[in-house]
């Protein structure tokens, strides 16, 4: 009875590199029962009855893309079943003349059409299979990217929020390996179409020799269709509780190859331990093949038995006819041929059928990964927001995390006025980013209200305020092209202008990174390409921030801005900010660097996502022991006593100048 069961989910083997690692198994924090899918509670007709839903979403992204290619697929299809049919009329009508009574060269001359027939239509199948072939060569790649871009398309459009949900991520990394099955899928459908067509044809024709014979296809059959499923459901369980193994395998060899790490791995000696790691989890992912490998032959095995003893049972039939009168010998030669060319048919079937039932549980993740995406799709529409940007007012807004037990923001209430720098300062962990990013409309408020001029986020068309929003932030993107389309990503929907993009990189400072690279504007910044090339971090900031400015928003955030730049570029990366806002752009500042907050026109202290100071420089250092006093002083220090403090006095060496402070 233990093949009937269903295949249950089991505690999954745990390396000791993952306990090293990540601390136990690498995976969601919801247990694997819990995510473990309906589809995988199903029986062979409940999967059956998926697997036209299923089709349809390929079909209809084929008759979408191209509907000439889908109409020759089929009609080649149904074309190459007839011809098999016709073919098994046709060799039955050759055998019935040549086991006839009479001289030979009669009983030849009789079976001649009929042979001739058969030569015919077996090379017409022949024609149909090269149409289809050449049709499905088309088609393919033409759905897979439709449906792909399907899922991307929702993908770039799902809410910030939604993306920090375990579950959603989950079903995303899912949906992703449907991408992979959409080709599979319609290659596996034109073959299970193919070989049901076959395979009613030659069931036709056995119903025309003897209705019994049906019957005995059936029971051959049935134990392969078993079979496959059994199997299939198998390997999609496993493949799903593995998810974040191969996860896991995936961010480990990654590491190993790029460049970021390559000096630590080196130096640190890192490397053997990430080898040792990818090879530790490798082994465990072995076993788990193994184990699939040994069912699968022990599935196999059991259906080909039972499918071998109905094929048995059928000849026993055909015999007992014969011997009984009850058919005539041509008609049995039919017949055997007919089940022969029905057990072609079936194993084509019964192999298709195996990767279509998976498929079909990978393209039911893609789908339900678009639905997702289009549930928690950023909303479209909303009140227009007036314009120009005069104020952005918060009222009391708290934020917490999905997932997270404690809030990022408690009952802040601040406003951004035009045209001024604010500046957003505060210990690590603070809630700083997190204030800027529910500015920007990329988080909605869990309490309070955040009003741009006078216009709730959460009823605006969010469209609308993104456009009015410049990013930079800390790890802003490095995107993998040209240093020119680097610039111009910082408002894509705008057609190139290679004008705009230089005067952004002169005001930016960055003429020199340009001017440096060996292909100019068409210089790859990444490395391993043509025309590739490396830029160092300040580079890279510089290029940033000619993005930021390319977009001419009338809102700019700008997070830790200066992180890699020397002192000079610093500075003036400080004073182009102001100047920014001297020319009406409303700059939201976040850094630690306070010497650069000394010229905002306005402070905000937070504190564990408080907002616990607010005024000008000189305000709050008036506070008598204020927090962004306290800070700013021991910045200040530093600049002021660390080259007497730092080195330990040798009677040979001393310190006589303090490096003048920076700013400030
Ligand atoms: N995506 C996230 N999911 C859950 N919690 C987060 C997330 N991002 C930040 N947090 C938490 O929210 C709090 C505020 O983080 P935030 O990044 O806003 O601080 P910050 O002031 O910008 O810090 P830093 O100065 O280090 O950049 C922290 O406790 C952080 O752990």
């Amino acid at each position: 009875m233990r093949f009937w069961r269903r295949p249950a989910p089991r505690p999954l083997p745990v390396s000791q590199t993952e306990k090293l690692l990540f601390g136990g198994a690498l995976r969601y924090d919801l247990p694997f029962t819990r995510h473990e899918r309906p589809l995988l509670r199903m029986g062979f007709w409940a999967m059956a009855r998926q697997f036209p839903a299923m089709a349809a979403v390929v079909g209809r992204a084929a008759w979408q893309v191209d509907p000439r290619a889908l109409l020759t697929l089929l009609g080649a299809e149904l074309g190459q079943g007839l011809t098999r049919a016709f073919g098994l009329v046709a060799t039955n009508s050759a055998l019935v003349a040549l086991f006839a009574a009479g001289p030979t060269a009669d009983r030849l001359r009789q079976a001649l059409p009929a042979i001739l027939a058969v030569s015919a239509v077996t090379g017409a199948g022949a024609l149909l299979s090269a149409v289809s072939v050449g049709a499905s060569g088309r088609l393919e790649p033409q759905v897979e990217r439709v449906c792909t871009a399907r899922f991307y398309a929702g993908a770039v459009r799902i809410e910030l929020a939604a993306l920090e949900d375990k579950d959603i991520h989950r079903t995303l990394a899912a949906g992703r390996f449907g991408t992979d099955s959409i080709r599979v899928m319609l290659g596996s459908s034109i073959t299970v179409v193919n070989a049901l067509i076959g395979l009613v044809a030659s069931a036709g024709v056995l119903f025309l020799l003897h209705p019994l014979l049906v019957a005995m296809l059936v029971l051959i059959a049935a134990p392969k269709a078993w079979g496959a499923v059994f199997t299939a459901r198998r390997r999609y369980a496993s493949r799903q509780a593995w998810l974040e193994h191969r996860r896991a395998i995936g961010i480990i060899s990654n590491e190993i190859t790029r460049e970021q790490p390559a000096a630590e791995i080196r130096v640190h000696g890192a490397g053997q331990l990430l080898v040792d790691a990818y090879t530790d989890m490798s082994i465990t992912m072995e076993g788990e093949q193994r184990r699939l490998a040994r069912a699968q032959a022990t599935t196999q095995t059991v259906a080909s038995a039972l499918s071998g003893a109905a094929a048995l049972a059928a000849y026993a039939v055909l015999w007992l006819l014969l011997t009984s009168g009850g058919m005539a010998l041509a008609v049995a030669g039919t017949a055997v041929i007919a089940v022969r060319s029905a057990g072609a048919s079936l194993t084509g079937l019964v192999t298709q059928v195996n990767r279509l039932f998976e498929e079909t549980l990978y393209l039911k993740d893609l789908d339900g990964a678009c639905e997702l995406a289009e549930r928690h799709a950023l909303p479209t529409g909303g009140v227009a927001l007036p314009r120009p940007l005069e104020e952005i007012r918060l009222e009391n807004v708290s934020f917490t995390y999905p997932g997270a037990e404690t809030p990022a923001l408690h009952e802040v209430s601040l406003t951004i006025p035009q045209g001024k720098v604010i500046a957003l300062v505060g210990r690590n962990g603070s809630g700083k980013s997190t204030l800027s990013k529910l500015v920007a409309g990329l988080y909605l408020p869990s309490d309070g209200t955040i009003r741009w001029n006078g216009v709730d986020v959460r009823a605006a068309d969010r469209q609308e305020l993104f456009d009015q929003v410049g990013l930079l932030g800390q790890d802003f993107p490095r995107w993998p092209m040209t240093a020119a389309a680097n610039v111009h990503i910082g408002r894509s929907a705008r057609p190139f202008d290679q004008s705009r993009v230089e005067k952004a990189v002169t005001e930016a400072d960055a003429d020199e990174v340009i001017a440096a690279l060996p292909h100019g504007w068409q210089s790859l910044v990444m490395k391993g390409f043509e025309r590739g090339t490396q830029l160092s971090g300040g580079q890279w900031q510089r290029l940033g921030s000619a993005r930021a400015r390319y977009r001419q928003a009338p809102l700019l955030i700008v997070d830790e801005p200066t992180a890699a730049l020397d002192p000079d570029a610093e500075i003036e990366a400080f004073e182009a900010l102001r100047s920014l806002a001297d020319h009406g752009t409303t700059v939201l500042l976040i850094t630690h660097r306070l010497a650069a907050t000394a010229n905002a026109d306005h402070i905000y202290t937070l504190d564990h996502g408080r907002l616990i100071e607010q005024g000008t420089h000189s305000e709050l250092m008036a506070l008598e022991g204020g927090s962004y006093r306290r800070m700013y002083e021991r910045q200040a220090a530093q600049f002021a006593i660390t080259p007497h403090r730092a080195a330990v006095p040798r009677p040979d060496r001393h310190h006589d100048a303090a490096a003048p402070p920076a700013y400030g």
